[in-house]
Order: structure tokens, then C-alpha cells, then sequence
């Protein structure tokens, strides 16, 4: 069973998706997100758990605070085990994301789903992030900069690149899980992703967890895919 590996399921139809979680048997968690959650909503999710799956709810919330709290609630209530905001939502959003998880946790007495801060999106480079969001400064600096805000709002998760994550640890430890998406094995293509590593890369860097989509539901053989990352990183140690 691999603990670090997420599958992201961002194909259609239904049966398709269960059949590929069904293949992928020595896979735990799988990601949710806009594509299929668009689709097939709570009902994916329900299927995902009757299978003991762990869900990361992969839905960049971004929004006035009060909306964002009340989505996040509404997110814990389903039983995810991770979900995903906008850190340049900035800090009263991401504190009102926190505070929903704290009255969660307060009314059910029990654990709700880590919240990850999306950082700078992993499609994004040096130049997309000047000339797209006008952000005159590097993917490093910002990354560090939202970071910052992300701790500074009791947000304890983070989604970056793995190329950030050597910089993040240095400067905050072990404080945030780290999710990093935009894994390449060396064998699959780029695709519109910037900011790639390899998946024992992403290992040895410090990344907790890798997202990976295209590079195993488009292979040939998905099971085949998954088992070769599973196989090259699961002895990978971090630096
Ligand atoms: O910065 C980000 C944040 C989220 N993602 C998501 O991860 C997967 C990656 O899929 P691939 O097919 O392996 O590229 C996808 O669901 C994205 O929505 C990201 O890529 N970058």
C-alpha cells in the first residue's frame, strides 16, 4: 500500500474512475477535484470511502471568508481526509477555513480533514506569474511569502512544487505536510505542467506527498504505472 502516492482521478464516467480505484489496489489515497467532483459529487466520494480510500478533496476554495468557512464545513461533513484553499485568498479566508475545521472538530469530537494552502499553482512559472498575475517577484519568493501567511493563519498544509519544498523545510521545518503535484517520471511527457520532478525527487526533497494524475490513468497500463512509482520510491529517504 503506498501512503504517498495520490491518484488523481481526473477522467469521466463514473464506472471508469471506480474500475481504475478498483485496478490500483496498493493505492490509499485518490484526489477529488473539479473535474470529477463537477461530474459525479458526493456520490464519488461515498464510493471512494465503502473502499476505505483516504480522499484529498482537491476544490481550491477561494472566496469571501464566510463563504469559505461554510464550504469547508460542508467539506468535513462529507469525511474527507485533506481539502485545498487559495493561500492568495489571503489571511482572513485562510483563518476562516481554519476556524470552520476547530468548530468541526468541537461539535463532532473528532478529527477533521488537514486543510492544504495552495501556494503558487505548479502550471505557473517565473514568467506566467509576472505577466499572468502580475507578481513581480520569483515562484520561490511568492511560494515563501504565502507560506508565511498560511502559518501566520494556522494552516498547517501546503501545496507547492517539490523544486520548493528543500527551501520550505529549511525555513519551516517540519511544521507543514507538504503535497506537491507536477511529478513526472522520466518516462511520461510534461504535458502543461512547469514546476516538475521526478517522483524520487519529490521524495528525497522532502515532499509527503506526491499527486499524480496523467502519468498513471493515461498509461497504457495504469496498474503497471502505478506499481513502477510505487516500486522506484518506496525506499527513497529524504535528504
Ligand atoms: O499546483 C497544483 C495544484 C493542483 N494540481 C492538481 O494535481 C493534479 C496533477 O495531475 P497531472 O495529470 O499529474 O498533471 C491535477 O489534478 C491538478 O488539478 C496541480 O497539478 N498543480
Amino acid at each position: 500500500m503506498s501512503n504517498k502516492i495520490i491518484v488523481a482521478l481526473d477522467l469521466k464516467g463514473l464506472d471508469n474512475i471506480l474500475r481504475l480505484v478498483d485496478t490500483l489496489e496498493n493505492a490509499l489515497w485518490f484526489k477529488v477535484g473539479a473535474v470529477n467532483f463537477t461530474a459525479y459529487g458526493i456520490k464519488l466520494i461515498e464510493e471512494l470511502k465503502k473502499r476505505n480510500k483516504k480522499v484529498f478533496l482537491d476544490l481550491k476554495y477561494h472566496d469571501i471568508p464566510n463563504t469559505t468557512k461554510e464550504a469547508v464545513y460542508s467539506a468535513a461533513e462529507l469525511g474527507v481526509d485533506m481539502l485545498t484553499i487559495h493561500s492568495i485568498g489571503g489571511t482572513s479566508m485562510m483563518k476562516a477555513a481554519a476556524d470552520a475545521i476547530r468548530e468541526f472538530e468541537q461539535k463532532e469530537g473528532k478529527k477533521g480533514p488537514l486543510i492544504l494552502a495552495v501556494t503558487v499553482l505548479t502550471s505557473i512559472d517565473n514568467d506566467a506569474l509576472k505577466e499572468d498575475m502580475f507578481i513581480n517577484d520569483t515562484v520561490e519568493n511568492t511560494v515563501l511569502k504565502l507560506a508565511s501567511k498560511a502559518m501566520k493563519s494556522s494552516i498547517n498544509g501546503l501545496v507547492a512544487s517539490a523544486k520548493e519544498t528543500k527551501m520550505l523545510r529549511e525555513k519551516f521545518g517540519n511544521y507543514f505536510t507538504i503535497v506537491t503535484p507536477g511529478i513526472r517520471p522520466s518516462w511520461s511527457a510534461k504535458q502543461d505542467q512547469k514546476r516538475i520532478t521526478t517522483p524520487s525527487d519529490a521524495i528525497k526533497l522532502g515532499s509527503d506527498f506526491m499527486v499524480i494524475g496523467r502519468p498513471i490513468y493515461k498509461a497504457e497500463n495504469p496498474k503497471e504505472a502505478f506499481e513502477k512509482i510505487r516500486k522506484e520510491t518506496e525506499n527513497v529517504n529524504p535528504r
